[in-house]
């Protein structure tokens, strides 16, 4: 019982379930049906099986209606035929029965033993071919006969029997007549002596076909039936078609109805198994009834072959319509389905629109828009839950450069696995979008532990560092990463971003490659370089700018042997800005290379104009940014401020930093190359700090190298120093170079200096930089007094 339990409860829900799907298929089809009922293949079929059901239901309804109709008429026609059958029965046996009586009275009254000649004679008797007029004895001998050849006892045994006893008209049973094969019927009256004792019969033989003689077969058809039943419940006579049966047996009272109201039956007539509109009526005053039947096969089969008609109509017309419809059906889901497909195809370009709107197509990184949005939606549930988030700003250092020199393609790619390795660096639930350029952002926004945005910085920074490997080639490059953190470092989205950027940028400036937190301290820092910025755009046109000399001394003679320009910026409100405050500045915005053609313009005028004054012909040092370097206008720009300025190329030496020669061989020694084939001089500044290889050395076409002055503070102290500086000298001496020690300070690093050969120095030592009309005083000075200076 309980297994049975079990399963029983097991099953109740597996009920369920099925009822469920099987309402949920049914519901789900309404709805589409509802929701698609007005799209035309679907409208069409629901049309067509309208269509069909009412051309069917018309075609039943009609074919129906004909049957009711012809059931009815073959009813009535059965009717009306019993009616016509049955009085002329009833004249036709009342006829024989006169005839009977006739004879009867003229026997009896008038005592005639054979009154048939006179009667005969006088044409009372009827038509002698149709019917035998014969009178028998009591013992069923002939008495007399009409027919000639009747003779002996015929008579039948019952028959006299019958009569002896009663005094009513006889039907006989039908027999064959053995000569024709024909049926025969006979009516008999008893015959009274004077006495009122029984003395014989008289009798009418008639042929059985006589009663049936009416049988019409356009009204009856060929499986008609017209019959003379008595009502002992033997046939007569019976006629289908041309055929004359008589002697059936049937149930009388179940084919006569004992009442007045008559009506057609359809029966399954029993004596041949035929179904047909049966009207049957008993005879007023005799014992027999009349039994009218009409086929059901023949009378309805006009309606069966109209139904038929019919049927094939509606069957045709259903094939067409079904056809038709499943063509438009077709036609229409084909459009629907194209439409459809359209449709999609629009909501796909709108979907590709958005991921447009909203990522990055190089990257696929979400965009500044994207990211917008998740730090505003992540600050609000930082901000309920009272949690923190990180937002890291991360710039790639020298990407401008790179992109510059290999192409854009190459920087895109450097871009795209960039992307990649910063998304491997966080977690699944960290964003990493990309703002623009080589700009990137990271929102961590959720911080486990403490450390967890520190580690994670240091880990995009080794990433980053790791070489890219780009047109077949090793590269590398770093990242400066600013950080701020919600709540403290702000808390909306907008002075969160503001704040990493600012942090970023300090990281730029500690030297790259390092990612810094935000502080006060830093946003103080960031608005004093956006004074800069914003200053130094307008600080060319408002004339802000000054160039200052400082003297580079032949080491052994003292002797002037040239300058270096240096660039100051009077500032209006902070007054004279220094070069390394505002330089890296006009390097990240680009405005260093108009500034830097001032400067070089400025120069040479400079230079062109003390030689006209009559002041020695020195040259003139002025400094290269990286920006400047690969600008690829530098040669024509160069080429154009020689000519303007009417300068000696020969006099007008570049300074570029070691450590940007060395970023890019291949590429420093082209543009180098172009710049020597304008005769100026070539010097590599801050010499030492660049980590030069020998041979890249020997390819630069180089003039002079220029010690960096890290070396040269330590020089009289630090012994590794020391013996840097002599290897450096060593090296430039061996490359046929002029070896320039810069910074110098004090007496015992020029004594050094000179102890060790360097050629020339340049440092606060002998002179500071100075304006250009002080600097003209130290060139007179030594023009009117070329001694040693120092
Ligand atoms: N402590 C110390 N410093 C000494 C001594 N002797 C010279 N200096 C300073 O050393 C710097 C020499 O220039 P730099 O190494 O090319 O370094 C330059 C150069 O890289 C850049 N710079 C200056 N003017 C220009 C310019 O017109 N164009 C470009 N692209 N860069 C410039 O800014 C840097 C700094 O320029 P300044 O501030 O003028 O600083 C100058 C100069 O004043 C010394 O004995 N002790």
């Amino acid at each position: 019982m309980s297994i049975h339990g079990a399963n029983g409860l097991r099953s109740a829900p597996g009920i369920a379930k099925s009822v469920d799907a099987t309402a949920e298929a049914t519901g789900s089809l309404f709805r589409y049906v509802r929701e698609h009922i007005k799209e035309a293949y679907l409208l069409f079929p629901l049309s067509a099986v309208l269509l069909l059901l009412a051309i069917w239901s018309a075609t039943l309804y009609f074919i129906r209606l004909e049957q009711t109709r012809a059931q009815r008429n073959a009813a009535t026609v059965s009717l009306e035929i019993g009616a016509t059958y049955e009085a002329q029965m009833l004249r036709a046996v009342r006829e024989i029965d006169q005839t009977l009586k006739l004879v009867k009275y003229a026997y009896e009254a008038e005592g005639e033993r054979n009154p048939l000649p006179r009667l005969k004679e006088r044409a009372l008797l009827p038509p002698p071919l149709l019917f035998d007029v014969s009178v028998v004895s009591p013992d069923g001998g002939l008495v007399a006969s009409t027919r000639a050849s009747e003779t002996g006892n015929i008579s039948d045994p019952d028959e006299l029997q019958t009569l002896r006893h009663n005094d009513t008209l006889s039907i006989s049973r039908p027999w064959k007549d053995p000569l024709t094969g024909e049926w025969r019927l006979r009516f008999s009256r008893r015959l009274n002596a004077a006495n009122g004792t029984f003395s014989g019969i008289v009798r009418v033989e008639v042929d059985a076909a006589y009663f049936v003689s009416s049988y019409d077969a356009s009204k009856l058809g060929d499986q008609g039936v017209l019959g003379l039943l008595g009502t002992d419940g033997l046939f007569r006579v019976q006629r289908t078609g041309e055929s004359v049966l008589a002697g059936d047996s049937v149930d009388y009272a179940a084919l006569v109805p004992d009442t007045e109201d008559t009506q057609a039956l359809l029966l399954t007539n029993s004596w041949d198994g035929v179904r047909r509109y049966t009207s049957a009526r008993q005879l007023y005053d005799f014992p027999l009834a009349v039994i009218v039947g009409l086929s059901e096969e023949e009378q309805l089969a006009a309606v069966t072959r109209q139904a038929h008609t019919y049927l094939w109509r509606a069957a045709t017309g259903s094939l067409l319509l079904v056809l038709l419809v499943g063509l438009l059906s077709r036609m229409s889901w084909q459009l629907a389905q194209s439409r459809l497909q359209a449709a999609e195809a629009k909501v796909a370009y709108a979907e590709r629109v958005e991921y447009l709107a909203y990522h990055d197509g190089l990257t696929a990184l979400p965009n500044r828009s994207l990211f917008s949005k998740l730090l505003i939606q992540n600050i609000q549930e930082a901000s309920r839950y009272h949690r923190q988030l990180a937002v890291l700003f991360l710039d790639l250092d020298r990407f401008k450069q790179i992109n510059d020199t290999l192409g854009h393609d190459a920087g895109d790619q450097l871009l795209q696995e960039v992307a990649v390795r910063l998304k491997a660096c966080v977690r699944a639930s960290d964003t990493v979008a990309r703002l623009g350029g080589d700009e990137f952002v990271i929102l961590l926004p959720e911080l486990s532990e403490d450390t967890y945005v520190a580690t994670t910085a240091q880990k995009i920074l080794s990433a980053v560092a790791r070489p890219f490997n780009l047109r077949g080639k090793e590269f590398r490059v770093t990242a400066s990463i600013g950080i701020s953190i919600f709540a403290q470092d702000g808390l909306d989205e907008q002075t969160l971003k503001k704040n990493a950027d600012i942090a970023m940028y300090q990281a730029k400036q500690r030297g790259k490659n390092n990612f810094q937190f935000y502080s006060e301290k830093l946003n103080a820092e960031s608005l004093e370089r956006q004074t800069l910025e914003i200053g130094l755009r307008h600080a060319l046109e408002r004339n802000e700018f000054r160039l200052h000399y400082q003297a580079k001394r032949d080491i052994r003679s003292g002797q002037i042997t040239g300058m270096e320009a240096l660039l100051r910026w009077e500032h209006p409100d902070l007054g004279l800005v220094a070069p390394m405050q505002f330089i890296p500045v006009a390097e990240e915005t680009g405005l260093i290379v108009p500034i830097g053609k001032w400067v070089l313009r400025t120069a040479c005028l400079q230079n062109v104009a003390w030689q006209q004054q009559g002041l020695p012909h020195l040259g003139i040092a002025v400094n290269l940014t990286a920006r400047q370097f690969v600008d690829e206008h530098l040669l024509t720009d160069l080429a154009t401020i020689l000519a303007d300025t009417g300068m000696d190329a020969r006099l007008l030496e570049l300074e570029i930093a070691e450590s940007l020669l060395m970023q890019d061989v291949k590429k420093a020694l082209q543009v180098l190359t172009g710049l020597k084939k304008l005769n100026v001089r070539i010097a590599i500044d801050d010499f030492g700090t660049g980590y030069s290889s020998l041979s890249a050395l020997k390819q630069f076409p180089l003039d002079a190298i220029k010690i960096d002055r890290s070396f040269i503070r330590d020089v009289a102290n630090a012994t590794e120093d020391k013996a840097l500086t002599e290897a450096i000298i060593t090296m430039g001496r061996t490359l046929s170079l002029t070896v320039v020690a810069q910074g110098v300070e004090t007496k015992e690093q020029a004594d050094f200096l000179r102890d060790n050969a360097c050629d020339e120095f340049q440092g606060f030592y002998f002179n500071k930089p100075v304006p250009a009309d002080q600097f003209k005083v130290l060139l007179q000075a030594q023009t009117a007094r070329p001694t040693r200076d120092s």
